[in-house]
This record gives C-alpha cells, structure tokens and sequence, in this order.
C-alpha cells in the first residue's frame, strides 16, 4: 500500500493549475448512459474514482475511450447490461449516479447499494423517492436497488434535505421523462451547473440550475454532444490552504474564484491577502502564523465540508482557538484523532471541533481515513517536525490528481513509497 513521507517545510510558495473537478466529472461520466450518440469530454481529471467510473461503464458495455491525457469520448448504444456491481460500487459511492440514466434511457437499473463510509451513512432514500415520484417500481434485494420504468413521468420533488448526486441523479433521469420535472430544495453546488450545462449541450431543456428550483422539461432523445468539465474548487481550496497553514505565498491558476466565495471568505480572516483575477486565486501570508477560524459546513453556497478537515489542520498550528461544526455528515471528524497524534490540540464535542493552536507539531506516523482528512494531513504533516509517514493514501488517489507533483511544485518535501499511481 501507498505510503507519503512528508518532511517539515518552510512556507509553500509557487504556482499550480487546477485539475478538472472530480465531483463534476463523475456524474458527467454517467450522463453518457441517457444516450445513444457520443459523448466526448475533456479536462478531466486523472484520479481512481476516473478509472472506477471508466471500468463501471465499459462492464456495462459502454464504449469508453481514452483520447488524450484528460480527454474521454463515451458511447453508450452497445449497451450490454444495466448492473453495477457491489465489487466497483463499494469502492465508489458517486457510482449511485448511474441509477438515474439507467432507469431513463434503458427502463431498468440493478446497482448495488453504496451502504456507509468513513464520513458517515450516507443513505440514497431521496435518490429512490424521486425516482418512485417519477413512476419508477422501486424493490431493494441482495444488497441492491432494482428499479423499473417504462417511461418516467415528470413530477414535483421536495428534498427535505439538500443533496448533491441526489439532484443529480434526478435532473439526468428527468431529461428523458414524460412532461416537466420540478426539483425543490435543489442543491445549488457548481458541479451540479456543471452537469446541467453539459446536459444541455447534450439536447436537454434544463433551467434554474445554481438555484433550489431546477425545471427539466423532458426530451424524447439526446444527442452527441461535448463538454470541458469545470476546474475542482476543492482542490484549488487544498492548495490555498496549504499555503496559509506554511505562511507561504501560493497561486492557483485555472480555476474561477466564484466558486470559493466561503472559502476565500476565511483565508482572509486567517490573515491571507486574498487576490484574484478571472482564472487565477493568489493566497500570500506575507511570512504571518495564521489566525485560528471558525467553520461551520454548509450546502453550497455556504462553507464546504470537503474543505473542512484541512482548514482544521490549519488551525493546529494557528494563533487561537478555532471553532468547527460539521453538519453536513455525522462523522467527518477522523482526522482529528491522527492530527492529535502529531502534536495538535483537539477536543471533540458531537459535531464540533475545538482547536487550540499549538506552537509546534512533531512527525509521528498516521493514517489517512478518507479523502480529505488524507489533504489535511498531508497539510499538517508539511507544519511538523520531522519526517511524517502517512499510510493508506489510496483515498488521496480517489480524488486529487498527481499531488505530490504538485504540492513539489510548491517547495513540499513529500515523496510516495510503494506502487505509483
Ligand atoms: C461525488 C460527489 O459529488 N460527492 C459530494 C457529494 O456527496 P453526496 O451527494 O453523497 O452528498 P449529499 O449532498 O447527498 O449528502 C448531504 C447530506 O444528505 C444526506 N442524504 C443524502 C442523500 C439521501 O438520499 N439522503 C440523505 O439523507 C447525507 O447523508 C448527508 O448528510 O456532496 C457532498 C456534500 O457536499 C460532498 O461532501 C461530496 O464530495
Ligand atoms: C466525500 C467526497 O467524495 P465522495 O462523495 O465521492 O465520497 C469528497 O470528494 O470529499
């Protein structure tokens, strides 16, 4: 298994780009199944959770092509099969996002049920009530969700809760069903404005997209179609991060700033100078200890919980006592226990996070637990010292691309032992 050894760095400073995003590239993937034209994309990202989705797709029959290093053309008419299997789902849960198109375009879908994860339960009953609403018979057996439908009807949906690949699933389904679909209490992130422009490019009529209302009228059929995914704002936030957690001064280029409002938000009362120009965010602590902020996670456009866990590694060595409230997963605070064990101030109350800020965090060897806490800990690892050993980075492959090329590229000393990706 991958291990990183990070050794203990002055402040981060250089340029990087922006990879496409991984949570717009994996429902677009999937929109390819509501078709019979190709679907050819670029900008996306070279990640596993890619690959999975590529192997998800290609056992399903779909024609998959690799035409360049982050270009991807899909075909879905030799369709063979509408199963996905437990052994790829239980590796990816976005694999849920075939669900939708399946049911839309084929009439059935057999897909293995995600189950939990090391971030929390994470149920999809609103993906299958929105499914049921549109006519869809609905039976869960063996650990998976058959569904069935002749033809989808349109229908108003009401999430009671803000889902992200739930919204999505539903938009692509309704693209194909019968009359007008109603999504309320829509999640509003932009990757899923990314899929609707992409779905749009693909024939479909979409509008409200980027509001808690989206209206899909539905369409009898898609039609070939391309679309450059939109660059990751969770991996530009990563970087950001990591340069005011070192006191550094680092540029991402190839990214929007629109979409981190939140985030830029508390790397300027962490004490960054903050600038941005259309496609690039500059973070510069001028050689300043940040100051500890406060976090509290929310559906977009509010705070995102996939850049929580490395604001908190940020705090650990801040000035002052930072305040974080997760409260969009149950259980997102594991690294938290391994930011402990090198050296850092926490104290774990439900859903909260206290940290004091230390003066001083000293390597021990840790373990990454999910995507994230494997960023934060790469950022924390990079503020101790010493040489850092962090195992189990499987789960940073899942969703950052060539990391350790790139944090290089901005003075890290970070090094991969084992297999390379
Ligand atoms: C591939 C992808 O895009 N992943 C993102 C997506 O995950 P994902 O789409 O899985 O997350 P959701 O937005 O669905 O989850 C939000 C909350 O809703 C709950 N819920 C969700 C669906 C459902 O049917 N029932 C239910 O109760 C979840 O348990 C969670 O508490 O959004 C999350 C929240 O921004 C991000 O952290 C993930 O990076
Ligand atoms: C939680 C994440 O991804 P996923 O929903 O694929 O687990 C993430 O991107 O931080």
């Amino acid at each position: 298994m991958d291990k990183f050894i990070v050794g203990g760095n002055g402040p981060l400073t250089g340029e990087v780009a922006s990879s496409g995003a991984k949570n717009a590239a994996l429902p677009i993937l999937c929109a390819a199944l509501l078709s019979d034209a190709p679907l050819h994309l670029s900008n996306v990202p070279k990640l596993w959770d890619i690959n999975t989705t590529k192997k998800l797709l290609s056992q399903m029959g779909v024609k998959v092509e690799q035409t360049g290093e982050h270009e991807i053309s899909l075909d879905a008419k030799p369709i063979t099969t509408h199963i996905a299997p437990y052994e790829l789902v239980r590796t990816m849960r976005a694999s849920i996002l075939v669900l939708g198109p399946l049911v839309a375009a084929r009439g059935e879908a057999h897909v293995s049920l995600p189950g939990g994860c090391a971030i929390g339960a994470r149920p999809v009953d609103l993906h299958l009530m929105g499914l049921k609403a549109m006519g869809a018979e609905i039976t869960l057996e063996g650990g998976f969700v058959h569904a069935k439908a002749a033809k989808l009807k349109g229908a108003r949906i009401v999430f009671d809760t803000v889902t992200v690949t739930g919204t999505e699933n539903l938009m692509m389904a309704a693209t194909l069903a019968d009359g007008e679909t109603v999504l309320e209490n829509a999640a509003r992130e932009p990757e899923v404005v990314d899929l609707a422009k992409c779905l749009r490019a693909m024939g479909a009529k979409i509008e409200g997209e980027g509001t808690t209302t989206i209206r899909i009228q539905g369409v009898k059929a898609l039609h070939e179609a391309s679309h450059a995914v939109l660059p990751d704002r969770i991996e530009t936030g990563t970087f950001l991060v990591a340069g005011a957690a070192t006191r550094g001064k680092v540029r991402v280029t190839r990214t929007d700033p629109a979409m981190l409002d939140a985030v830029l938000v508390k790397l300027q009362q962490a004490g960054a100078l903050v600038r941005t120009g259309t496609d690039f965010i500059e973070v510069d602590m001028q050689g300043r200890r940040p100051q500890a902020v406060n976090i509290h996670t929310m559906p977009h456009p509010g705070f995102p919980t996939d850049m929580q866990a490395q604001f908190m590694a940020m705090n650990c060595l801040a000035e002052g006592v930072g305040v974080v409230k997760e409260t969009i997963f149950e259980n997102r605070f594991m690294h938290a226990q391994e930011l402990i064990r090198l050296g850092a101030e926490i104290r774990i109350d439900g859903h909260t996070a206290i940290t004091t800020g230390k003066d001083r965090l000293a390597a021990a060897p840790i373990m990454a637990t999910d995507l994230r806490a494997s960023a934060a800990l790469v950022i924390a690892a990079m503020m101790a010292e010493g040489e850092t050993v962090i195992d189990r980075v499987y789960h940073m492959d899942r969703g950052y691309e060539d990391i350790e090329g790139k944090f290089s590229a901005l003075g890290a000393k970070i090094k991969r032992v084992g297999r390379q990706f």
